[in-house]
């Protein structure tokens, strides 16, 4: 079964644990489109949720799905939040933001009382890393920035997007780090952190209750 019906299958069984009354939080990127496409279909069927979304794109595919959004100050806490990764671990420690979301990503997350990820199994590793460490930084910052990191092994690479800067909704740039001679990550998000002008990390450590893996033309659940 290909990657893309491993994305729909996790998308679908995430889905299942949505109940009317919820407020659901919408991750971005490709997995959490399809999420977004069932969600609009259970609406569609009497399902009454309302979504906080993760992403300007996020936001433009839920109101196409018809669903009800709200502010995330409105709904102050999220019941379900779904969304994508990059990768994840055996300790389900996430690198996310290869779509560049990760800011609003992980204030979602940390408003939301559970945590789902839906992934396909290429995103299963025995160690994070292989996928660059996406950052999010101050443009005004960014070139200082890139030549410390550069100075601390973590080959600081700024996002393009075609010709043009990648910029983020939240307009920052992004910067992808190689991390994988980086065993201890929390030490690494502690460090990352404490240089003015990186907004956050697309490290999601502790977050994450559930990840629903679609594996073949099944799906496998591993819970916290
Ligand atoms: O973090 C993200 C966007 O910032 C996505 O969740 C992540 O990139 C996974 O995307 P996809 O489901 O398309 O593989």
């Amino acid at each position: 079964m290909s990657q893309e019906n491993e994305k729909r299958s996790a998308a679908i069984e995430a889905v299942k644990l949505i109940r009317s009354g919820m407020t659901i939080g919408l991750g971005s990127g490709s997995t959490a489109a399809y999420m977004i496409q069932e969600l609009g279909k259970k609406i569609a069927n009497g399902l009454k949720i309302r979504g906080v979304t993760s992403s300007k794109n996020t936001e433009k595919l839920a109101i196409e799905a018809r669903i009800p959004l709200i502010a995330l100050h409105e709904a102050k806490i999220v019941d379900i939040n779904i969304d994508g990764a990059d990768e994840f671990d055996p300790y389900m420690q996430l690198i996310k933001g290869g779509g560049g979301a990760l800011l609003r990503e992980k204030i979602v997350a940390y408003n939301s009382k559970c945590n789902v990820v839906i992934a396909d199994s290429t995103k299963e590793v025995p160690r994070l890393g292989k996928f660059k460490l996406p950052i999010e930084t101050i443009p005004f910052a960014t070139g200082n920035i890139i030549d410390l990191l550069a100075k601390e092994r973590l080959k600081p690479q700024l996002r393009k997007a075609g010709n043009d800067l990648y910029i983020t909704d939240e307009n920052n740039y992004i910067v992808d780090l190689d991390i994988l001679g980086f065993t201890n990550l929390a030490q690494l998000e502690e460090r990352l952190l404490k240089i003015p002008g990186i907004v956050e990390t697309g490290l999601f450590l502790e977050t994450t209750h559930k990840i629903i893996v679609g594996h073949g033309s099944s799906t496998k659940t591993i819970d916290r």
